[in-house]
């Protein structure tokens, strides 16, 4: 997967070159790129901003950077799919996650001040697929943030990325449901020792066991999530739970 991000902050998008995700671009598994916006200005100041036309408050990102960015990274025979932080964006989660981790380029467009001038979107949706995403009903500075959350929750489910793919398949959000409490050595901490059927070596129990906490904490924490599971995603036995 290729990934290229577009920001006056480079500096910010550092972590990505960390850890896991830096190992993945090490090997290949991505190829990820950011780019200073303001590579794409060509004043003595390398403005990216201007009032916003009709007044108010801060300040709206010119198209002209943003248009030159694009046409210098987007290969239009195989433009990628522009994501675009927003708080007035589609919600992210774990199924867009899953989805765009089967796609071969992701772009992002990281907007500071009031926003992008509209029409850099509706521009760019004549050759690629764009979305505006939100991390969440709250408002940041700006969409680095929000790409380092995207990009890492993306890159870990890109095969060979996490080292133990079984992981993937018992956490959070994977089953529509939160995972299960997580314990390990030693036996007893405090005076809190771990649940006995988690030593018991008894694999169906400890299964059943694991299961029963993901329904008792998905329903106490998120019972959205657990209203929007379909019906045949719950067993008899997790109905008697
Ligand atoms: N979810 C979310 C995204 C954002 C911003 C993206 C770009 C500027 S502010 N705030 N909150």
């Amino acid at each position: 997967m290729r990934i290229d991000v577009v920001t006056v902050f480079p500096e910010y998008l550092a972590p990505l070159n960390l850890s896991l995700i830096g190992r993945a671009a090490d090997r290949g598994l991505i190829d990820l790129a950011v780019h200073d916006l303001r590579t794409w200005t060509h004043d003595v100041h390398r403005t990216v901003d201007d009032s916003p036309a009709g007044g108010g408050a801060g300040m709206i990102m010119r198209p002209e950077p943003w248009g030159e960015a694009f046409d210098a990274l987007v290969e239009p025979a195989t433009p990628p799919h522009l994501l675009v932080p927003s708080p007035a964006g589609v919600r992210f989660d774990q199924s867009m996650a899953r989805d765009l981790a089967t796609q071969r380029h992701l772009m992002f467009a990281c907007g500071r001040y009031e926003g992008i001038d509209q029409r850099v979107l509706d521009e760019a949706r004549q050759t690629m697929t764009v979305t505006e995403v939100s991390l969440g009903d709250y408002v940041l500075f700006g969409g680095e943030v929000a790409v380092l959350a995207i990009v890492e929750a993306v890159t870990r489910l890109i095969p060979g990325v996490l080292g133990n793919a079984e992981s993937l398949a018992e956490e959070s959000h994977n089953d529509g449901l939160l995972e299960a409490p997580g314990y390990t050595k030693p036996a007893v901490w405090r005076d809190r020792p771990v649940p006995d059927v988690l030593l018991s070596g008894h694999h169906a129990k400890i299964a059943r066991w694991r299961r029963d906490q993901a329904l008792l904490r998905t329903a106490q924490f998120r019972p959205d999530m657990l209203a929007g599971l379909p019906d045949e995603a719950l067993s008899k036995a997790d109905r008697a739970v």
